[in-house]
């Protein structure tokens, strides 16, 4: 069974909810913790929403400096799935695995609603079960969304690929193109504001396309064994 490991930092939030979408969605689901300097042998990585360290300084600035985000990286670099969900996508640009950066959003207070998105890529280890051009509605919850990089980077992105979900039916936050999530260069390390692991189960809803997420990885791990 495929092992996935979710980081708790001080100040997390969604790491218990990651941890349940993990299981519900067929693999063993390995709590991790920031200051240990081991992965505990998983087979890919989540970095969970929330507030770690407060969101001092800025979203993920010193979470980035964790002991455990040290193995993440070289994992990462090597080739390990990594999801990083709102604050992770925050922790994964401050952590330079991903390009770009977050700033306030546009209107300059929290938004908190079921989003639209549209997938645009479904070459990543995260995203390979969905189709391009699929439309899907996971919930939304940030201060600090707005993702900005400069023209040269946004044209590399969009040139090979790399943005993974925009938002659809109005941009929330003031993210540049539209920019929901993104990949890196090999489609291991996807980055994304909305959240997954809040859309996995009937009861709660709004959808079950966060169950996508996972099984995609699953798949991935299982072709690659
Ligand atoms: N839901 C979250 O992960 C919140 C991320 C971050 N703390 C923000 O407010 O932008």
């Amino acid at each position: 069974m495929a092992r996935i490991g979710v980081v708790t930092f001080p100040g997390s939030l969604d790491d218990h909810d990651a941890l349940r979408a993990v299981e519900l969605c067929g693999a063993e689901a390995v709590p991790l913790w920031h200051a240990s300097d081991s992965l505990s042998g998983v087979d890919a990585v989540i970095l969970p929403g929330g507030f770690s360290y407060g969101d001092y300084l800025r979203c993920g600035a010193i979470a980035r400096f964790s002991p455990v985000m040290t193995e993440v990286i070289d994992a990462a670099n090597k080739g390990m799935p990594v999801l990083g969900i709102c604050n992770g996508f925050q922790v994964l640009c401050e952590s330079h695995l991903l390009p770009g950066a977050m700033i306030r959003n546009e209107q300059r207070h929290f938004v908190c609603k079921d989003q639209r998105l549209r997938v645009e890529s479904s070459d990543t280890v995260w995203t390979c079960d969905f189709a391009a051009g699929d439309e899907i509605t996971i919930v939304l919850k940030n201060g600090e969304g707005n993702y900005q990089a400069d023209e040269e980077t946004l044209k590399r992105l969009e040139g090979n690929n790399q943005v993974v979900f925009r938002y659809i039916d109005g941009n929330p936050n003031g993210s540049n193109h539209d920019i929901a999530g993104i990949t890196n260069h090999r489609g291991n390390v996807v980055g994304l504001m909305p959240h997954p692991e809040h859309n996995v189960e009937e009861l709660t809803g709004p959808s079950l396309d966060g169950r996508k997420f996972f099984s995609s990885v699953l798949g991935f791990l299982g072709s690659r064994v």
